[in-house]
């Protein structure tokens, strides 16, 4: 593959080597700079249109400021790729989100510039400022940084880390970087507020900034520049949300235009002495026509083919849970009219755009504000409709005080579709859904349901459907499905019933979720070796089939539970149901399959579930050890 000619790039190593070049080279760096991105995830996959938009930032910053000891926090960390590639990392930049290669995300064990982890959005704000009163107090750090997007600026928490940083007053910069995009068009009035700030004020206004901070000044009838004297002189005025929480507002300025960023950023690193907000605007997806021509601008892409914008899709074989998701609730909100829909800020993630498509005004995309969703359906809820609140496992961390308090402790009859459960590969740790069953299932009132395959998670989301007795909540991984056969629609399920998958006399496999497959695999090989094995659909790990863990505790030697989950969720919710039915006393050979208790590094899926000893070949393995049976896996060894 033709690698991109990079002259000044090639004269980088670290963002010291910055300090040497010229401003005209600086902008020359930038162009080399996104060149190199362009390449290397046209290798890998990634987030391209993100990491194009803040080229000439990434520059400006490293030019101006002097990482690591000042601290660069990115805001979610999917637009990283330049700073990796400034930051001593280009030789690894082809590894991108592949196994043991550079991580899609900022991440601190990864290199000494990342002073703060990230993926989950909306904490640059918090923890720069963290590191701002760290500075103060005497620790080795200089100045704090955060980056932010205007997606994520949508977020609870970063009002809650500006309300704190301005009146803390300590000196502080957040970058405001506004490309008017989340990874869908963004929602809300903050955005419409963000798109105010800058509509009477063109960004060329502000070109003569390039050659000198102060002295080119435009006249005081534009909003931004006086501003940004505001800052220089001291004189407040007020006027934007910013200001009025304590922020001096610099702003709008052309994040493209390496000029404007150098004169804003240098004047500002000068002169600041509290909390300052620089508005940048910028392109999602910048200096790549593909991208910029695109309608999610090329959030997250495939690998693909930089002269035609190509990708390299692999052809599914099955559909897609997110996608069955998306029809069956359609086809249920189609015959219920109490039905709605909420997505925070993933409308094409969760499949909830499928809705939106069909019956738009039955569909709420709260932006990126997960506890926000949360409480929100609650409130449908109270009301009587439907609501199905569609959110990513990991994101739905983010509101588990709103499901504890809001729906669980008042029972409302909220419809959780938690998608991305267990792993999903090239996006890692901070993106795997590992914690739902446990963070779910040991909540009063809370109806557990995972799916095995996409004709079960039809016929959960009919169950989630009718279901109004509480709240009630089924996962789905992440990728295509088994390819079963589909149902026009799904059934209704009885709550707390399992099924029984395959028949046998030795050992039971007992499965929830999408790892049936692996489990009947297992047990082929187990039958190879001569252990006759039952497979069992466990559907529920809330309540639990108590019936079916009885039949399979008394008929077998040895029990196995299999789940997708982390320590604490389904096996340990049978474990307590066999130890107290007495399971054990009569001699049960027990174990439960579960994701390991750290974290795992980012890689396919299927190598991920190798690391987590979670295989066909591990199920396997760890039924013949439980049975007490030596053999070999012959076909999977
Ligand atoms: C808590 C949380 N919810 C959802 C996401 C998924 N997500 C990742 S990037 C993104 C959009 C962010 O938009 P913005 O901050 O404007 O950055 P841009 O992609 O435009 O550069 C979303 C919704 C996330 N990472 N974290
Ligand atoms: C950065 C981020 O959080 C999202 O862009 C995420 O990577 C999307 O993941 P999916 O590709 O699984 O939708
Ligand atoms: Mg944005």
């Amino acid at each position: 593959m033709t690698r991109p000619h990079t002259p000044i790039l090639d004269r980088v190593d670290q963002p010291a080597d910055l300090k040497c070049l010229s401003d005209a080279e600086l902008s020359q760096l930038a162009d080399d700079v996104r060149a190199e991105v362009i390449s290397a995830v046209s290798e890998t996959g990634g987030h391209l249109g993100s990491s194009l938009g803040v080229v000439e930032l990434t520059v400006a910053l490293h030019a101006v400021f002097n990482a690591p000891i000042d601290k660069l926090v990115w805001d979610v960390g999917h637009q990283c790729y330049p700073h990796k590639i400034l930051t001593g990392r280009r030789d690894r930049i082809r590894t991108l989100r592949q196994e043991n290669g550079l991580s899609g995300f900022t991440k601190r064990s990864e290199s000494n510039y990342d002073p703060f982890g990230a993926a989950h959005s909306s904490t640059s704000i918090s923890a720069a400022l963290g590191f701002a009163v760290g500075r103060d107090m005497g620790q080795p750090t200089g100045d704090a940084i955060a980056v932010i997007g205007d997606g994520s600026i949508s977020a609870g928490m970063a009002y809650e880390a500006l309300n704190n940083a301005g009146a803390e007053g300590r000196r502080l910069f957040v970058i405001l970087n506004d490309n008017e995009m989340s990874i869908a068009p963004p929602v809300g009035a903050m955005s419409s507020y963000l798109s105010g700030l800058y509509a009477n004020t063109p960004l060329g206004l502000f070109k003569d900034m390039a050659e000198g901070f102060e002295a080119t000044l435009p006249g005081p009838l534009r909003d931004g520049a006086k501003r940004a004297r505001q800052l220089v002189t001291a004189v407040p005025s007020g006027g934007t949300l910013f200001e009025e929480l304590g922020f001096s507002y610099i702003g709008p300025i052309d994040g493209h235009d390496m000029g404007q960023l150098l004169s804003v950023l240098r004047a500002a690193k000068t002169r600041s002495t509290g909390p300052v907000l620089i508005h940048c605007c910028t392109t999602k997806g910048k200096g790549y026509k593909p991208a910029e021509n695109s309608a999610d601008k090329y959030h997250g892409v495939a690998k693909f083919d930089v002269v035609s914008g190509t990708q390299h899709k692999a052809k599914p074989n099955a559909p897609s849970y997110t996608s069955v998701f998306g029809n069956a609730l359609t086809f249920e909100a189609q015959h219920d009219n109490k039905i709605v829909g909420v997505t925070a800020a993933m409308p094409s993630g969760t499949g909830i755009n499928i809705l939106a498509d069909a019956l738009p005004k039955r569909v709420f995309d709260v932006g990126i504000a997960e506890q926000h969703a949360v409480t929100f359906a609650a409130g449908m809820a109270a009301t009587g409709l439907k609501p199905f609140c569609a959110i990513y496992s990991t994101f739905l961390q983010r509101g588990y005080d709103q499901i504890v308090h809001d729906v669980a402790l008042q029972n409302l009859p909220v419809r959780f579709a938690i998608d991305r459960a267990g792993l999903v590969g090239a996006d890692g740790a901070t993106h795997a859904g590992s914690f739902d069953i446990a963070y779910m299932a040991n909540l009063p009132n809370m109806t557990v349901m995972a799916a095995s395959d996409e004709a079960e998670l039809m016929h959960m989301v009919r169950t989630a459907a009718e279901y109004d007795d509480g709240p009630i909540a089924f996962r789905f991984p992440r990728g295509e499905g088994r390819g079963v056969d589909m149902p026009e629609r799904g059934h209704v399920i009885e709550i707390g019933k399992g099924r029984i998958v395959r028949e046998g006399h030795d050992v039971a496999i007992l499965s929830f979720g999408a790892h049936l497959g692996e489990c009947l695999i297992a047990a082929e090989e187990l039958e190879a070796n001569g252990v006759s094995t039952t497979v069992a659909d466990a559907r529920f790990a809330k309540p639990l089939d108590r019936g079916l863990i009885h039949q399979l505790a008394r008929h077998h030697k040895a029990l196995i539970t299999v789940e997708q989950g982390a320590k604490g969720g389904f096996g340990a919710m049978v474990l307590h149901d066999l130890a107290n039915q007495g399971a054990f006393d009569r001699g049960l050979s027990v174990r439960t399959m579960t994701l390991p208790d750290r974290f795992i590094d980012h890689a396919s899926p299927a190598a991920m579930y190798v690391d987590a000893g979670l295989t066909a070949v591990d199920i396997a393995a760890t039924a013949m050890q439980a049975a007490g049976v030596i053999g070999k896996l012959p076909h999977l060894g």
